[in-house]
């Protein structure tokens, strides 16, 4: 039974689900990065919030870890390439809590507009400031979205309830989407100095860090008020301490921080500042939401090898993973199979499906052949790391897909680039199930890849098959299965046999004497 740790709170749901579902699950909130370590081992599945930082010390004692489950949707508490490297899935939750989070920013405008802290504080001190206080309206001022995806995109449309007129700068915002949100698309350059209000909704990246510079922040309309529920980082803190001290920013609201958490800070205290502790995500309905959703999703993944909302693997719903299971354990092999014939280094390798196989998602069987290949090397590779380890040894990878149907109802082929040229070897699935050699370097063979197997190439010949029986029985080896091609008549050969033990080098040796061999290996699958 696969085995789940829930290390950040989040909704008991997500145990029940998990429960629900086959998979054993501890929840231990909490716990330091030495502490962690100590247990991670045990675990299957991590599913965090954004407390548990997934460092690649941890993932290093992550001996068993298959999925990382963030409930919600920033994953840089997860060093993701390490993750990746270790044959770790990251998921996430994109949409749970967008609505949310949208609400949120929303709020801290209003909280902005009619300094709602500030007003409240005075009055319960007993002050009763009412000339203090004088707010603005938001009807028909203009609200300046940095990042207009789930949340951006929320907030105009809750922005435009409200009667304001909404700007976007966001390099990947389509003309039609722009449209289709009723948002006018601009560059960060007219947002800056049109904008009464600004929110910010984009991933802290290497393009989006610091966006709100000290200069981007000086090229604002005075009197603007700026609001922040993506990430810290996003804002240079210090520049909008200053503007806030001279006057130029009317107001700032920061849910997110450079640092968190933020329990001291030179903005504390601030006139006209609102913080709140990252709680973009914090209502019972969007917790619910992503507890649920991480939960669904990681057991998805652990119970049945379905793949939603990865950030490291292609998709596979639970319903496709069925169907493509029997695609991936015959890629696999496959790869494999050319992994262990092949010698010296392979620049390309191109997958071909063709028939049934090309009306299928490739990504996964693309995945499992270069999990497959590659696993010859190393014992470590899995289908999520495989894509970025063959990128990592320059291997180029090309997918062609034929849906007319060649010799086979189904069929999937795969091609090598090495040394001596193209070679190819292609499989099929008998009875839509079992993984099939079909085809060997040209060669039609008809082989089971299981076990422990004997390769030999040979001359075409009378006896041989006779003196190759004899080797083998001289050894005392039992062959379970036996498989012969050819190219032509008296031509080259090969010939496949399963047998019951490991074939040794030995063995090899005495294979390789035999009149008319012109080479034999061991395989093993
Ligand atoms: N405060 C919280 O508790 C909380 C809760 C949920 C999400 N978040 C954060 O909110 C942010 C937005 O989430 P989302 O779900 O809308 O993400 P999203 O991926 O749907 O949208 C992000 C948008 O940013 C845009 N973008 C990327 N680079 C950009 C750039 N250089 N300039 C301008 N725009 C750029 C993208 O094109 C995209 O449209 C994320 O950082 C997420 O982690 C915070
Ligand atoms: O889990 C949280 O409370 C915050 C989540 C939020 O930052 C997110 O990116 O989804």
């Amino acid at each position: 039974m696969p085995k789940v740790l829930i290390s950040d709170k989040m909704s008991p749901l997500a145990a029940q689900v998990f429960r629900e579902r086959g998979v054993e699950v501890d929840e231990i909130t909490g716990k330091t990065p030495d502490e962690l370590k100590a247990i991670i081992g045990e675990y299957d599945g991590l599913a965090i919030r954004s407390s548990t930082k997934v460092t690649p010390d941890i993932l290093a004692h992550a001996t068993n870890l298959k999925v990382i489950g963030r409930a919600g949707i920033g994953v840089d508490n997860v060093d993701i390439p390490a993750a990746s490297a270790a044959g770790v899935v990251v998921m996430n939750t994109p949409f749970g809590n967008s609505i949310t989070t949208a609400e949120h920013a929303i709020a801290l405008m209003f909280a902005l507009a009619r300094q709602l802290p500030e007003a409240d504080a005075s009055t319960q001190a007993g002050k009763w400031e009412k000339n203090r206080f004088m707010g603005v309206e938001l009807t028909g001022k203009t609200l300046g979205l940095i990042g207009a995806g789930n949340i951006g995109s929320i907030v105009a449309d809750r922005a435009q309830g409200l009667k304001m007129k909404v700007i976007a700068f966001d390099p990947f915002l389509s003309p039609e989407r722009a449209l289709e949100i009723g948002v006018e698309k601009v560059e960060l350059d007219q947002l800056l100095p049109r904008a009464d209000f600004i929110t910010l909704h984009t991933p802290l990246t290497d393009q989006t860090r610091n966006i709100l510079s000290a200069e981007n922040l000086a090229k604002t309309k005075k009197g603007v008020r700026i609001i922040n529920c993506a990430r810290g980082g996003l804002i240079d803190e210090a520049a909008l301490k200053q503007l806030l001290d001279s006057g130029h920013v009317a107001g700032a609201a920061l849910d997110v921080f450079v640092t968190e958490p933020a329990k001291e800070h030179p903005l504390f205290g601030t006139p006209n500042f609102v913080a709140t502790p990252h709680l973009g995500a914090s209502t019972n309905e969007a917790q619910v939401n992503v507890a649920l959703q991480v939960a669904e999703q990681m057991a998805d993944y652990l119970v049945s090898g379905g793949v939603t909302n990865a950030l490291n693997m292609p998709s596979l719903s639970a319903e496709e993973a069925p169907r493509l299971k029997p695609y991936m354990a015959l890629a696999e092999k496959l790869g494999s199979l050319v992994g262990q014939l092949a010698h010296g280094v392979i620049p390309r390798i191109s997958i071909h499906a063709e028939g049934a196989a090309a009306e299928l998602n490739q990504k996964p069987i693309v995945s499992a052949v270069l999990a497959g290949y590659l696993r010859v090397h190393s014992d470590t590779v899995n289908m999520v790391n495989a894509p970025y380890l063959a990128r990592e040894r320059g291997i180029e990878v090309r997918e062609v897909r034929t849906e007319r149907e060649g010799d086979y109802h189904t069929l999937i082929r795969i091609s090598v680039k090495t040394e001596a040229g193209e070679r190819s070897v292609a499989g099929t699935l008998f009875g839509n199930q079992a993984p099939r050699l079909v085809e060997l370097f040209g060669i039609k063979v008809e082989a089971d890849l299981a076990g422990h197997m004997l390769y030999v190439v040979n001359d075409d010949a009378p006896g041989f098959i006779g003196r190759i029986g004899t080797a083998l029985g001289e050894a005392g080896v039992n062959i379970g299965t036996f498989h012969l091609g050819r190219r032509a008549a008296g031509g080259e050969a090969v010939l496949l046999l399963s047998v019951d033990e490991p074939v040794t080098g030995d063995l090899i040796a005495k294979v390789r004497a035999l009149p008319g061999v012109r080479t034999a290996m061991a395989l093993r699958f």
